[in-house]
């Protein structure tokens, strides 16, 4: 039988493309952010070919990693190959890296933008791969960015990819957005060759110019896997569940609109396949976090007061602010806010959900249907509880 690598060599030879249509990657690349999914991105482009400087801000570690060729916290025993660099220093991990890629949480990106833009490399495109909508302004990650380094080219990278899985070399899709570059050639344009950086046996990028559509995926798909956490947490099951998931791609495919997105985008991999990744897996820390306060546990201890990055309880907040200012109707997405935010119990915060008017689907159609009280739902889903 044919081996994977052979067919995925077959296929690279058969490719009708003349050879000036292929994109080029970049040699070097700055990966700045040493997480989990940093590192993860970090080990695909030395797969797929590149020098790369990961930079980490605690220099301890960056040695470790160093000596080690391991990034235990995060990734376990995962080996990280020679082509990736561990650096604490900032200047040296940018100093002639034709390109950067943007890794830390999102609440962290206007500082690490800001960092960036400052260093004296003002062409070189920067990709960000955080998923969150920025608290007080309502940005996502690529205009933080482009408000903190005016006039780079900026990039998106989002998709369903649990990062240990993508180290361990698990066949990974994601999806790569970019605007820049319409005056050339395709094979030119910076979102074809960061493509071009991360495609590898087991790395799969695909291409976009909706940036807006693949962030609120990335966004929004970490609330809902909050919900979802918490419903399974409280012991409801796979109804729910599919329920919450193709209500929750709703939610998304109108956010995405009213900021200028299409609604296929989000039935991709950034929305749909990222929302069946974290929704049904507790490898989410945000299902995890989710699950934990759903079976009764406090905010404090979800995690056993282990500093756990949950982006999804911070965007909760972001995404439903920001949907309250565009007029939006979120209601799972009210849901995770109302517990997370606002101390209520999940039950009372179903409701809000569960007991909406009766809608038609697609929700364009808004039909004003009775529905009962919202005190009514709570107390029916009270008595569901197991
Ligand atoms: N872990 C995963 O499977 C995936 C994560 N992402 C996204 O990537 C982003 C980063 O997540 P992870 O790497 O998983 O988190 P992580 O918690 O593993 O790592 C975050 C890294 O950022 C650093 N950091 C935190 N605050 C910082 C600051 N102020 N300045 C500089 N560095 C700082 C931390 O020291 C740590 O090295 C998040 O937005 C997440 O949603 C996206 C796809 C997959
Ligand atoms: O974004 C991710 C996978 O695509 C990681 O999800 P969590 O942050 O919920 O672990």
């Amino acid at each position: 039988m044919t081996d994977f690598k052979t067919l995925l060599q077959q296929r690279r030879l058969s490719a009708t493309h003349p050879q000036t249509s292929v994109p080029r990657p970049y040699e070097t690349l700055a990966v700045l952010g040493g997480g989990a999914w940093g590192t993860a991105l970090a080990i695909v482009a030395a797969r797929a070919g590149c020098q790369v400087r990961l930079w980490l801000r605690d220099s301890a570690r960056a040695a470790e990693i160093a000596r080690t060729r391991r990034n235990t916290a995060r990734l376990g025993d995962i080996p990280i190959p020679p082509g990736v660099i561990p650096t604490a220093d900032f200047a040296a991990a940018l100093d002639g890296a034709a390109a950067a890629l943007l890794v830390t949480p999102s609440a962290t990106v206007r500082e690490m933008a800001r960092r960036i833009a400052a260093h004296p490399a003002p062409h070189m495109p920067l990709f960000v791969s955080a998923k969150g909508i920025e608290a007080g302004t309502g940005l996502m990650m690529s205009a933080v960015a482009e408000e903190e380094a005016p006039g780079r080219v900026i990039g998106v990278i989002s998709g369903p990819t649990f990062a240990l899985e993508t180290a361990a070399g698990h066949p990974t899709a994601a999806t790569i957005a970019c605007t820049a570059g319409a005056d050339v050639p395709p094979y030119l344009r910076p979102g074809a060759r960061m493509a071009a950086s991360l495609t590898c046996d087991s790395f799969r990028p695909y291409v976009s110019d909706d940036m807006a559509g693949v962030e609120v995926g990335g966004a929004v798909k970490n609330v809902i896997a909050i919900a979802c956490g918490m419903l399974a947490g409280a012991g409801f099951g796979e109804n729910t569940r599919a329920a919450l998931i193709t209500r929750g791609l709703d939610e998304m495919k109108e956010l995405a609109v009213c900021l200028g997105g299409r609604r296929e985008t989000v039935t991709g991999l950034s929305g749909m396949g990222d929302l069946m990744l974290t929704c049904s897996s507790p490898q989410s820390r945000n299902f995890r976090y989710g699950f934990a306060r759903g079976a009764g546990r406090s905010d404090a201890d979800a995690f056993d007061g282990a500093p756990v990055l949950v982006e999804g309880r911070h965007n909760a907040v972001t995404v439903t602010d920001l949907a309250r200012r565009l007029h939006l109707h979120m209601p799972i997405c009210e849901m995770v806010r109302a517990v997370v935010a606002d101390g209520r119990p999940i039950g009372e915060a179903f409701a809000g959900f569960w007991a909406a008017p009766i809608q038609a689907e697609p929700r364009a159609l808004d039909l004003a249907f009775p529905h009962p009280a919202e005190a009514e739902v709570t107390r029916r889903f009270e008595a569901l509880l197991p």
